[in-house]
Formats: structure tokens, sequence, C-alpha cells
């Protein structure tokens, strides 16, 4: 069965001044489907989906809805920790969003109940965790409730247990057929949500041809070492299902899938990079 389209994006293009960062992209978004974007750093993520979202217009192209009401909820990538509690932003938020009255209110707690953050309503943003806060940052989105949630890079920053909440939060919500449109770094998070996943690489976008993970292609390692930036990026780029973060002491922490072991392993020491520690890890310990 084929979902409803919600929104199109036909050979759309973003330029910054005369620096052209997004080139004829074209997408459907539909109904109850999730859609992942990955790429490196700086390869457009962002400006996607803000141009997805009509917070930003196209250079040229077209963005499509399906009908003139299609709510769109945009999640930026942080929610500051800001001096009120969750319920007194979320109706701010949902003021600006044109609800009020008994029906905002009612939404507010509904938001607070699916997201399991009833005991927090009236604790200041300031003392919410990470997690608290990135569940808060959706509630925002979806104060009124979206056709199209965006997402930019959720899961950032979260600890395992905030990680695994918020997935099958999404799931639920998913499955209740809104559309997902989501920048995500991980591939293994990427590859739980059941995703349609694109790459943007040199400004084009492109479908991943996703095997489905059986049973032993759960296994992934954890690499913490130290190479220098630009080749870790080179390396990116040949393996792209590797992400990597700084560490606070300064090293690289580097995932990668066992299917890529032997190929990635002996590019990274060729290339000069130090192993501190690799740990095997299976997805969900
Ligand atoms: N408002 C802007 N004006 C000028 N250049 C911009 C603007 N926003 C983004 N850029 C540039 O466009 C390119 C793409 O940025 P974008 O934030 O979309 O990438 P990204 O893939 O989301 O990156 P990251 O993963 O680091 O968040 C970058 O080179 C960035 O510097």
């Amino acid at each position: 069965m084929t979902s409803k389209a919600l929104l199109t994006l036909k050979e759309a293009s973003k330029k910054y001044g005369s620096r052209e960062v997004l080139t004829d992209i074209s997408l459907t978004i539909s109904q109850g489907e999730c859609t992942i974007l990955r790429g490196s750093n700086g390869s457009g993520k962002s400006t996607m989906l803000r141009m997805v979202s009509g917070l930003i217009p196209l250079t040229s192209g077209q963005r499509l809805l399906e009908h003139s009401d299609i709510v769109i909820g945009y999640t930026p990538d942080r929610l500051s920790k800001l001096r009120m509690t969750s319920t007194e932003y979320l109706t701010h938020m949902g003021r600006i969003a044109g609800i009020a009255g008994r029906e905002l209110k009612e939404r507010i707690k509904q938001l607070h109940h699916f997201f399991n953050l009833e005991q927090s309503d009236h604790v200041k943003l300031t003392h919410f965790s990470k997690g608290m806060l990135q569940k808060t940052n959706i509630m925002q989105a979806m104060i009124k409730t979206p056709h199209i949630l965006v997402l930019d890079e959720p899961f950032s920053g979260l600890d395992n247990e905030s990680t695994g909440h918020l997935l099958h939060s999404l799931k639920v919500i998913k499955d209740e057929g809104t559309a997902i449109l989501a920048a995500v770094h991980d591939p293994l998070l990427a590859s739980q949500l059941e995703s349609n996943t694109y790459w943007i690489r040199h400004g084009r976008l492109s479908r991943e041809n996703i095997v489905p993970f059986s049973e032993h292609q759960i296994v992934y390692f954890e690499l913490v070492g130290m190479i220098k930036r630009d080749l870790i990026d080179h390396l990116v780029e040949l393996f792209p299902n590797v992400t990597y973060k700084s560490s606070e002491s300064g090293h690289m922490i580097i995932t990668f899938m066992y299917k890529d072991y032997n190929g990635f392993l002996p590019e990274y020491i060729n290339k000069g990079g130090e192993i501190i520690s690799l740990i095997r890890k299976e997805l969900g310990s």
C-alpha cells in the first residue's frame, strides 16, 4: 500500500549568497513514513530541514503541499534551559501557534502524559536533564498535532536510556500516522526507526540502500583513538556508516559496523590513526 504524499520538493536548490548548498533536491514526504537524512558536518541537512519546514525560501525549484492546512512541527537541534516551566513554555508556544484556553491546556497535559513528564510540568527548564529538554523541544513542535514532524539531530547528547525512550515515542508518533523527517547522525539509531534513508553529498540527495539489520548485523565497534579530523572525514566518505565525535579528553570516539571491520580498521591504521581502546558492542547493550 502506498502512503499519502504530504509534501514534495521538486528540483529544489538553495544558495547562501553565491554558494549553492543544495542542488536539485527531489523528495516526497508521506504520511506515517520516516525519512532520515544523513551527511557529514556542513553538508546541508539543517538547511534542508528548514526548507521542508518552510522556514527558509528555496532559491529555485518547488515545495508542494498536499493541501494548505498541512501542519509541520519543526524541532531545532536544541532547546535552551529557559527560566520557565515546560507548561509556561508550551503555553507561550501554543499561543504563537494560535491555540488558547482550554484546548491549549488539554493539549499541554496530553503531551506531558505522552512523554512521561507529568511529574515535572511545573519544574523550571533550568532543572531539566538533556533528555527532558529534548522531549520539551519536541512537544513544542507537536503543540498543534503535526502532519509532519521535522527533527534536527533529536538524539544528540542523550544517554542510552533517554535515547531508548525517545525512540519509542517517535515510533508511536509514526505509527499514529505522522510523517517524520529527521537528521540523524548515528546509523544504528537510523536503522531503528525503519526509515527511508538519504545521504546529502556535495549538495545532492541520494537514497541509501539499507539492508535490514539481522541478528548478527547488530554488532558494532567503538574505537577510542586519535586521528586528524580531515583524515577521519575522508574515511567517513569511504565508509558511510562510520560515525565519530570528540570526547571531553580530546580523543575521537568512532563507531563502525561489524561489516566494516575488515575494511575500515586497516584504512584507519594506514592513515596513522592511533587506537587507545576498541570495544565490541551489540545494539541495545
Ligand atoms: N544562514 C546561513 N548563511 C550562510 N551560510 C549558511 C547559513 N546556514 C548554513 N550555512 C552554510 O551552509 C552549509 C550547510 O549548513 P547546514 O547547517 O545546513 O549543514 P548540516 O549538514 O546541518 O551541518 P551540521 O551537521 O554540522 O549541523 C554550511 O557550510 C553552512 O556554513
